[in-house]
């Protein structure tokens, strides 16, 4: 096939607070039959990747990002996969960025905009953010992520309109018009959104990114500090006066200064164990949800039964729990239990202790 001169790869960011919904959204996005083929980047909180296995198996490619700072590690991640794709005319008709429900949206989507070749062969096609309907009100009180992502979004999609009544549905969507008025927004159930509202939108509004943060294209920040062994190129800016948090991540060992870091309580906790006894794993599972719910921002797992031939997965956002089983464990996989909690103030000890008191080997 000759060269055509080729047209920019339209990107969509898929941003939301943790448990939103955007694993749901890209699982349709995936699943559903609209002929187009996505690339899709995935970046995740957490010490072990989990969120991979949520992903519906495809033929679409998935790309991991490295955990952590995304004006660091990541934002080099991130132009090294998208230059990849790029070295390969015609094989994608979208790239689909899903961040991390911690992650401020700005520095992804300022990467589009930093990197000559990047630049050059794609397009921001929109911010799309997932809001948790009934954790919104909660989320605005304690993350400034959460609103960030929804005043830096194109498309803002409400989800989980069946966790509240009709009145709090029409608070949060005055809410979110009143953060960001000019959002086209869809109010769903288990992210159901019409796909043709979402993807393909030529959306991305340069212009109100820079009424939002005058700096969005600049490359220097210069109130931007990171610790001694951060090597990124300090082409990093954000539209608010505060700074992303750096996650308290485990396995993130920069020291920025006070004013770099948001929200460095919230932690992860991984867990891996062996096969689970049921019968000691649900009421478990189900005590820690109900102590320490508040203190949960999201939950996942998945699980290996004792005598179960499908791995079980467990999902939970505060007190809300569900679980299903997946798929059969394949032929010579390992028959593991993962389990990763994000939070505030969480007890690792007695977590892991009373994790592995539900091993069936124990
Ligand atoms: N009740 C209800 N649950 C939902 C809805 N949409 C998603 N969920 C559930 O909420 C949990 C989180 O959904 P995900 O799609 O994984 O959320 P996420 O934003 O990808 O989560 P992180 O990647 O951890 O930030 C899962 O258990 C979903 O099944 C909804 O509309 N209603």
């Amino acid at each position: 096939m000759s060269e055509v001169a080729a047209k920019p790869i339209p990107v969509t960011v898929l941003t939301g607070y943790l448990g939103a919904g955007k694993t749901t959204l890209l699982n349709r996005i995936l699943s559903e039959n609209h002929g187009k083929k996505y690339a899709v980047i995935v970046n995740e909180f957490g010490e072990i990747g989990i969120d991979n296995d949520l992903i519906v198996e495809s033929d679409e490619e998935i790309y991991e990002m490295n955990n952590g700072c995304v004006c660091c590690t990541v934002r080099g991640d991130l132009i090294r996969v998208v230059e990849g794709l790029m070295r390969r005319p015609g094989r994608f008709d979208g790239i689909i960025v899903e961040t991390t429900g911690l992650a401020d949206p700005v520095p992804v989507a300022q990467t589009f905009f930093m990197d000559d070749d990047v630049r050059s062969k794609t397009e921001l096609d929109a911010v799309v953010t997932l809001v948790d309907a009934k954790h919104l009100p909660l989320r605005l009180k304690d993350s400034r992520e959460a609103e960030d992502q929804i005043a830096f979004a194109d498309v803002v999609v409400v989800n989980k309109a069946d966790l509240v009544s009709h009145d709090e549905l029409h608070r949060i969507e005055d809410i979110v018009h009143a953060i960001n008025p000019s959002a086209r927004v869809y109010t769903t159930t288990r992210s159901g959104v019409d796909l043709a509202k979402v993807l393909n939108q030529g959306a991305f509004n340069l212009e109100r990114a820079l009424e939002n943060d005058p700096s969005f294209l600049d490359h220097d920040d210069p109130d931007h500090v990171c610790g001694p062994d951060c090597d990124h190129d300090h082409g990093h800016h954000h539209h608010h006066d505060h700074d992303h948090d750096h996650h308290g991540h485990d396995h993130h060992h920069h020291d920025h200064g006070p004013s770099a870091i948001h929200d460095v309580t919230v932690t992860s906790i991984s867990l891996r164990g062996g096969e689970m006894n049921p019968d000691r794993f649900f009421p478990w599972i189900q005590k820690v949800t109900q102590t320490d719910g508040p203190n949960i921002l999201r939950l996942k797992g998945i699980i290996a039964f004792n005598g179960d031939e499908e791995r079980y997965v467990v999902q939970g956002v505060h007190m809300i729990i569900e679980g299903d089983h997946q798929r059969p464990w394949k032929d010579g996989e390992k028959r593991e239990t993962r389990l990763v909690f994000i939070g505030r103030d969480l007890d690792r000890e007695k977590l892991e202790k009373s994790f592995h008191a539900c091993e069936a080997a124990s």
